[in-house]
């Protein structure tokens, strides 16, 4: 397992130090990256990703670009277009290259700013949450269903979604958390689950196709999820099949919490419907590990992210608190 004192992405001393989440839960093994080209590659083979894991990538690779001090505004644009949905990737870039001016030590120094901010306000954010669920869910223990992986591994160390699980857990008011395998890569049966396994928190992976009858069965007392982008209407941009949750979580009146730093607010954003949603490779639909799942050349749809109306969303909770 890996160290619970590793951050999902470091700094040290000139390179980028972060955890392979490609080749989790298989193997924990890190990445050392030198250059703003291979942090690039790293976000786009997602084994960096997670909103705010993301800004601390992209303010990292400002501080990269600048210690090279070649070109670093024309560096620090190409990292944050690397991902497009979550905000926080552009909001970490924007942070650290506004310091360039004072030289590349400022830079640095503002990107492990943002490191030690994150794991602050998730700390702070899911905490908020936790308590927001001990108010509107009155069973004990409770069983909590979540989507994607918003964990430690989403963020610099503490998580969002499964931050609250943390809180809740340590004080003995968790049951299970039902952990949708979230395809097409997996990143909840891949990543959530080796989480929730370190720490001991019980849990069983489904398909995410079964989430909405373990709904309509009572099995679940609240949905908590994170964010990827949170526009000014509060519609929400998270992983694919969010939306689809939050419908079923609805027809079910199941709470549906959202978690985040406030760094995932976007106020620049009116509304869910201008997110620009990743579309990615079609390959990830139709193999897995090298294995065909489909007929070589099938046409796909794959985006990445999905948006869910601020209707259907209980509440979105950040260090502030509900909103
Ligand atoms: C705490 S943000 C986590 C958020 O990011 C994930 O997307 P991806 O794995 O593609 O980076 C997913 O939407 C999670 O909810």
């Amino acid at each position: 397992m890996g160290s619970v004192d590793q951050r999902t992405i470091d700094w040290d001393d000139g390179v980028v130090v972060l955890v392979d989440q490609c080749a989790l839960p298989g193997e924990y093994r890190l990445l050392r990256l030198r250059t703003v080209a291979e942090l690039i590659d790293a976000i786009q083979r997602l084994a960096i990703r997670g909103a705010p894991a993301l800004g601390a990538a992209g303010a990292l690779g400002v501080a990269l670009a600048a210690r090279h001090g070649v070109n670093v505004e024309g560096e620090a644009e190409r990292l944050a277009q690397a991902r497009p949905t979550a905000v926080n990737l552009a909001w970490g870039v924007r942070r650290a290259l506004a310091k360039l001016p004072s030289g590349a030590d400022a830079v640095l120094a503002e990107a492990l700013a943002v490191l030690t901010e994150d794991e602050e306000l998730c700390r702070t954010a899911s905490g908020h949450a936790a308590d927001l669920i001990r108010e509107l869910c009155p069973r004990r223990p409770l069983r909590l269903l979540t989507h994607c992986n918003a964990g430690r591994l989403a963020t610099v160390s503490w998580g969002t979604a499964l931050g609250v699980v943390w809180h809740l857990h340590a004080a003995g008011e968790v049951e299970y958390v039902l952990v949708d395998e979230t395809r097409p890569l997996l990143q909840g049966a891949r990543l959530t689950a080796w989480e929730l396994a370190d720490v001991g928190v019980p849990y069983r992976v489904l398909p995410d196709v079964a989430a909405a009858s373990a709904l309509a069965r009572g099995l679940v007392d609240c949905v908590v999820v994170g964010a990827d982008r949170v526009a000014a209407n509060g519609d929400v941009a998270n992983k694919v099949g969010t939306y689809g949750l939050a419908l079923a979580a609805a027809r079910h009146r199941v709470p549906f919490l959202v978690v985040a730093p406030s760094s995932t607010l976007d106020e620049h954003t009116p509304s869910g419907d201008l997110i620009e949603i990743e579309e990615r490779h079609a390959d990830e639909v139709t193999s897995w590990g090298g294995v065909p799942t489909a007929p070589a050349g099938a046409p796909v749809f794959n985006p990445a992210f999905d948006v869910t109306p601020a209707e259907l969303i209980t509440a979105v909770v950040t260090e502030r608190g509900p909103g």
